[in-house]
């Protein structure tokens, strides 16, 4: 099962208080940063550990680590940088890979104006994140530009995915997990998830005002 949705009641209950119509830029960000918290905390629950042995106040201890594992976060501009402070909080050490995609208002198509990626992505998970799975165009095309470098082991974290995207995705990427703090009703004539949390980078960069909705 690719999309994962996880029901911790944490992540159920911030979800909600992202939802509110009134909200503040200052509480939507504060509220994504949490939500990538702790969805990084769940897809990286299979992380491997080694044990070594450390100076411990005690005497030598022996205690685990995260081994072996090389990380890559991955925000889709805009609105995945909302999410970024969060998932680096879980893991200081990985590098960034930045990925531009603007979806066309008319066509729904994800249209690329930028990319940076770090180097040996083939030795590297990478986290893709991203506020929003609509019809997962961005995501898919986010995922063929990291396959097409070496990638092996892509994953990804959104706040909320509508079932169309779910389906996108799992037909497009079947190897790729993604966790979601919620699985939405459908998307709109527009491509907006609904119920959802309308233009999400417009709310995390105050654009909102010159947004879309
Ligand atoms: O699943 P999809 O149908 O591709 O839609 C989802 C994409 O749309 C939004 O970005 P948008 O293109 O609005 O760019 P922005 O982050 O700069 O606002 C969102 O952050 C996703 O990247
Ligand atoms: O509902 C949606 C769909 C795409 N992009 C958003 O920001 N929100
Ligand atoms: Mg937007």
């Amino acid at each position: 099962m690719p999309v994962i949705a996880v029901h911790h009641p944490l992540v159920r209950h911030k979800v909600g208080l992202l939802r509110e119509a009134e909200i503040s830029t200052k509480k939507f960000r504060e509220l994504t940063g949490e939500l990538a918290r702790l969805l990084a905390y769940e897809a990286t629950a299979d992380f491997p550990l080694a044990s070594v042995t450390i100076n411990c106040w005690s005497g030598p201890a022996e205690v685990e680590q995260i081994a072996g594992r090389k990380v890559t976060v991955v925000p889709i501009l805009r609105a995945g940088l909302g999410m970024l402070d969060g998932v680096l909080d879980m893991i200081p050490n990985a590098k960034v890979s930045v990925v531009g995609l603007s979806r066309n208002h008319e066509t729904l198509q994800p249209e690329h104006y930028f990319e940076r990626f770090v180097g040996h992505l083939e030795e590297r998970t990478a986290l893709i994140i991203d506020p929003m799975l609509a019809t997962a165009g961005s995501m898919i095309a986010t995922i063929d530009l990291l396959k097409r470098r070496g990638c092996k082991d892509v994953r990804a974290l959104v706040l909320v995915a509508a079932p169309e995207g779910v389906a996108a995705l799992q037909a497009a990427h079947p190897d790729v997990r993604c966790w979601t703090a919620a699985i939405d009703s459908h998307l709109n004539e527009l491509g907006y998830i609904i119920p959802g949390l309308g233009d999400a980078g417009d709310k995390i960069f105050g654009t909102k005002d010159e947004g879309s909705l």
